[in-house]
């Protein structure tokens, strides 16, 4: 599905094009009132592919990645500079229609955030708000959605049962749901396994390799293991400033920074 973020409406993804270009960030800079926390970020992220983004904590990784579908502009003191084009348009222009760009890039938090209702309400809530009404389409949502998020069998039985009823887990990959549900083109994961234990992260990591085939993935992590299991692209952060990005191999094996390096290998965390 394509959404029209503005008056002009965006081409469908290329789904079949794995290395093909889908944001380009141009000279992006980041402020908080005085506080400079992301620095003149350039940066291509491709198609149907992970991206990692590592760093210590503070270096400006869940900065950059809400500033990608503006999750930021609820933040008052908060200022971006640059561009990142998405096809050919400028997500950070003033003409774009922020509630269209969510659906269509789309936000998983570290700590699984479902609503109060049940499996079933947390996936079509806001497919009825975007005016579907049909039963039998709905139901085709949730199957298909929470297949993709890897739940179906876990839930099929107790679809109208309370989400807050699932583990945290489950109901992470719920959230997940809820996201492949509005048909987005990128899923944006702020350590989506963080707060998981070793099994449900496990799967976690199993599901974003799934997902890869389907959608872009930007995750930011804190898990090197996580990050190099997972990604095909590393970028390392420090201190807002984008030091390194590269094919994960590379990053992990043959650094060409020394931060990089150091950051990997745990000389600093
Ligand atoms: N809502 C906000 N208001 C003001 N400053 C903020 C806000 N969010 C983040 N910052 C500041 O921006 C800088 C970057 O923070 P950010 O959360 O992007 O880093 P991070 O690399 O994601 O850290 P962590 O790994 O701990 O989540 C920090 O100096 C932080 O204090």
């Amino acid at each position: 599905m394509s959404v029209q973020l503005t008056e002009k409406p965006i081409r469908p993804a290329d789904k079949k094009s794995s290395r093909e270009i889908i944001l380009d960030v141009q000279d992006l800079n980041f402020y908080y009132g005085d506080n400079h926390a992301v620095k003149n970020i350039n940066m291509k992220i491709e198609k149907n592919a992970v991206t990692a983004l590592i760093g210590p904590s503070g270096c400006g990784k869940s900065t950059f990645l809400r500033t990608v579908n503006r999750m930021n502009d609820l933040v008052p003191i908060a200022r971006a500079e640059g561009k990142i084009m998405y096809e050919d348009v400028n997500l950070l222009g003033k003409n774009i229609d922020v509630v269209a760009l969510r659906k269509e890039i789309g936000m998983v938090f570290q700590k699984p955030n479902p609503f109060n209702k049940s499996i079933y309400e947390n996936i079509t809530h806001a497919l009825k708000f975007s005016g579907i009404k049909k039963k039998s389409t709905l139901m085709d949502t949730v199957e298909e959605s929470l297949r993709k998020a890897a739940l179906w069998d876990e839930v099929k039985d107790r679809l109208h049962t309370s989400a807050l009823s699932l583990s945290g887990g489950q109901q992470q990959r719920l959230c997940i749901a809820r996201t492949i549900a509005m048909k987005p083109t990128v899923m944006l994961l702020d350590e989506p396994a963080s707060a998981l234990d070793p099994i449900s992260n496990a799967k976690i990591e199993e599901l974003i390799t799934e997902l890869k085939k389907d959608y872009t993935i930007v995750i930011v992590t804190h898990n090197m293991g996580q990050a190099s299991r997972v990604s095909d692209k590393t970028a390392f952060f420090y201190n807002g400033d984008l030091v390194e990005f590269d094919e994960t191999e590379k990053i992990f094996t043959n650094p060409s920074e020394k931060r990089t390096e150091d950051y990997i290998s745990g000389r600093f965390s």
